[in-house]
């Protein structure tokens, strides 16, 4: 036995989040780190949903909008995921997808700023989409938009500017930007933020009350294990949500969506960023599967990650010495839950195609960074070895 396969072996015997990977459906025979794109399936999901759908549908059909809670499901559910990002109940609500919710953020963002200002700022190095859906709402709001360094975006806020849109942790480079900092900043500043969480909800603490973060969207296919599409959250902060003008006022944001009037009055709280009727199905899937979170201390999971995508690191350094550069930062307070390597040789998809038909699943972000996501729920210290071990054999080092 090599040495870092002792090791692995060792601090995979005192992992205390070791357990949970028997509540998730894993193939033993793969290593899977691509949990930052799909989740794996936890174990309770399969029979929930059968239950849902053969007895809640199958059964009591229209009653369970009520028996079987389906309506308020959003902002149950919604509550779950704000345990886990920090939101006390009352702010989060499940539904729609991460650019919808992006849509939403964003124009309600700019409809609450003071006059004057019509400026959007956005992360330059933004998931595409978050940058597409803030250039149409830019454009929708008489605002203009400007693309800034997430690193410098603190700076960038100043008096024209409406609304700052930022990843939190991204998704090309695995960089953590500063949550805290920027967000104190922006509201120094005057204007508002929205927080991208899609690669921080799930993998570490993020604490969006205690640092007065105005909203934040996120999916829950990803860390939070939720399934393929499975709906996305948005926060309203709280003392924001009377003035919360929603730019998607669909009938289950009305005060008596049941009154079915013509007239649209807002509901009050976290149900005013709902729009049309819940996907009951994958949203009861998702509550399902965040009953592998139940007890599970944020600060052990941040603490797992960082120790593991280190020790990833340390393997990468010795199996494939000269053949990818790490571009996620070494410190920990800027890296999030994955480790993306640039290929020496500029290549990628032909690497990670090899990587995964020898069991360890990554993916790419095109041309040349290899991505491994290291879900610290049932990612364990065996996998980082192998994976560096095999990127090794595969680039012939
Ligand atoms: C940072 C980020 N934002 C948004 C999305 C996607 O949003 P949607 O759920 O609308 O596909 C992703 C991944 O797909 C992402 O990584
Ligand atoms: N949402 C995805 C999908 O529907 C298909 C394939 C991948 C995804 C992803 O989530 C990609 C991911 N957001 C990324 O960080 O690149």
């Amino acid at each position: 036995m090599s040495d870092l396969t002792s090791e692995a072996a060792a601090r995979d015997a005192a992992d205390e989040l070791r357990a949970k990977r028997a509540e998730f459906v894993l193939d033993d025979g793969t290593v899977y780190l691509d949990g930052n794109s799909l989740g794996a399936l936890p174990r309770a999901v399969p029979a929930r949903l059968a239950d849902v759908v053969e007895r809640e549908w199958g059964r009591l059909r229209i009653r369970s909008w009520d028996e079987s809670a389906w309506w308020t499901a959003p902002e149950r559910v919604g509550d779950r995921i704000g345990r886990l990002v920090g939101a006390a109940p009352g702010q989060v609500v499940a539904g729609d997808s991460t650019s919808v919710n992006v849509f939403k953020a964003v124009v309600a963002a700019v409809r609450c700023a003071a006059d004057g200002r019509d400026e959007v700022l956005v992360d330059a190095a933004t998931f595409p989409t978050d940058g597409y859906i803030a250039e149409s709402a830019a454009r929708m709001t008489g605002c203009r938009i400007r693309a800034v360094p997430a690193a410098d975006l603190a700076d960038a806020a100043g008096p024209r500017t409406a609304v700052v849109l930022v990843n939190h942790v991204d998704y090309r480079t695995g960089r953590l930007h500063d949550l805290p900092g920027t967000t104190a900043a922006v509201r120094a500043a005057g204007a508002r933020v929205v927080w991208d969480l899609c690669h921080s909800a799930g993998a570490l603490p993020v604490e969006l009350d205690a640092h007065g973060v105005d909203f934040a969207v996120g999916c829950t296919y990803k860390y939070l294990n939720g399934g393929p599409g499975a709906p996305a959250f948005l926060y309203v902060r709280w003392d924001l949500q009377p003035r919360f003008d929603s730019p998607l006022p669909g009938w289950n944001s009305h005060a008596d969506p049941f009154g079915m009037t013509a007239a649209y009055r807002p509901a009050d709280g976290a149900v005013r960023g709902r729009v049309g009727t819940p996907e009951i199905l994958s949203l009861l899937a998702l509550d399902a599967a965040l009953d592998v979170w139940d007890g599970v201390d944020l600060a052990a999971v941040r603490a797992k990650s960082l120790d593991l995508t280190d020790f990833f690191l340390r393997c990468v350094a010795a199996y494939a010495p000269g053949a990818v550069t790490p571009v996620t930062p070494a410190a920990h307070g800027e890296r999030g839950s994955q480790v993306s390597l640039r290929t020496a040789s500029g290549e990628g998809r032909g690497l990670m195609a090899e990587l995964v038909r020898r069991g360890v699943v990554g993916d790419v972000r095109p041309p040349d960074i290899l991505r491994f996501g290291f879900a610290p729920l049932y990612v364990g210290f065996a996998d980082a070895e192998r994976a560096a071990r095999v990127l090794g054999e595969v680039v012939g080092a």
